[in-house]
């Protein structure tokens, strides 16, 4: 079936000028819509993971980008897409380990990773609260870089940039700092975010926190840049795929959260 709405032209007029009118319903606005996400991601979770499951995926932590508002109602709306994902996962795929991003900035109108002040800066007692809110309907939590996940998920920041909240990239003694003061707060794990630029906080979070599990997070950004390389005949793929994450491992992550996973099953298992 085509997807281009039929248009009736009323008599005489000029077709060019004619919208087609069936958006007053909530369902016939939503068809209107570019993208509909949500029942479409879940349609296509179960399909997409099986052949990598068996492929031997251990762990998946879901994103799901969904309606924006101030207060992120979404990220723990029971019908939204990831409380209704992670049941579904469960059933499916028992030994899989599923991760949660807590963070609300998929799900708020403005991007931001919290709920904000008047003039645009992060109000820190309620954005705790809420992400903790969030957190008891969905396992773990995290308070996090533009790049090509924010366009995908449609949750660019929409005013200002994150440089308040965000540590800066030069800063290593604020990094170990972040690191200890987590750790003090009762973090079980540390995770890096990206990791590629910053593989001697990897280091340095390994130093620091021998006890706990200390992960990387390869980010889209990361991965479209390889990729492209790749593509413009820099390098191969392959090649420098391993290496990247090599080199993540070599700096002192146990876990790397990257979108080559589905690659990298298939290059273990070459
Ligand atoms: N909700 C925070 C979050 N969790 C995962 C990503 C995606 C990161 C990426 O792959 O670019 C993001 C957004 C961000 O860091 O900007």
């Amino acid at each position: 079936m085509s997807n281009i709405p039929p248009t009736v032209p009323l008599p005489g007029s000029d077709i060019s000028s004619i919208l087609h009118g069936g958006y007053h319903h909530p369902t016939s606005r939503l068809w209107q819509a570019e993208r509909m996400r949500s029942k479409d991601c879940l349609n296509k979770l179960v399909p997409f993971l099986k052949p990598l499951y068996k492929n031997g995926l251990a762990s998946v932590i879901p994103l799901a980008p969904e309606a924006k508002h101030p207060y992120g109602t979404s990220a723990n709306d029971p019908v939204g897409p990831i409380m209704q994902a992670i049941p579904l996962l469960k059933k499916h795929f028992p030994n899989l380990f599923i991760a949660c991003d807590v963070c609300l900035c998929e799900y708020t109108y403005h991007g931001h990773c919290g709920i904000l002040h008047k003039d645009g800066t992060i109000n820190n007692p309620p954005s705790v609260k809420r992400i903790a809110e969030v957190a008891c309907n969905s396992p773990s939590k995290v308070l996090t870089v533009q790049g090509p996940f924010r366009n995908a998920a449609g949750s660019a920041p929409a005013f200002g940039d994150r440089k308040h909240y965000q540590l800066p990239p030069a800063g290593r003694g604020l990094a170990r700092r972040a690191i200890t003061r987590d750790l003090a707060e009762g973090a079980d794990c540390i995770l890096v975010k990206p990791a590629t630029a910053y593989l001697d906080i990897i280091r340095d979070a390994k130093v620091i926190a021998p006890d706990v599990p200390i992960s990387a997070y390869q980010v889209s950004a990361e991965f479209a840049m390889i990729h492209a390389a790749a593509k413009a005949g820099v390098f191969d793929l392959k090649r420098v795929g391993k290496e990247s994450l090599d080199s993540i491992l070599r700096a002192g992550a146990n876990m790397i959260l990257t979108y080559f996973t589905p690659d990298f099953l298939d290059w273990l298992s070459e």
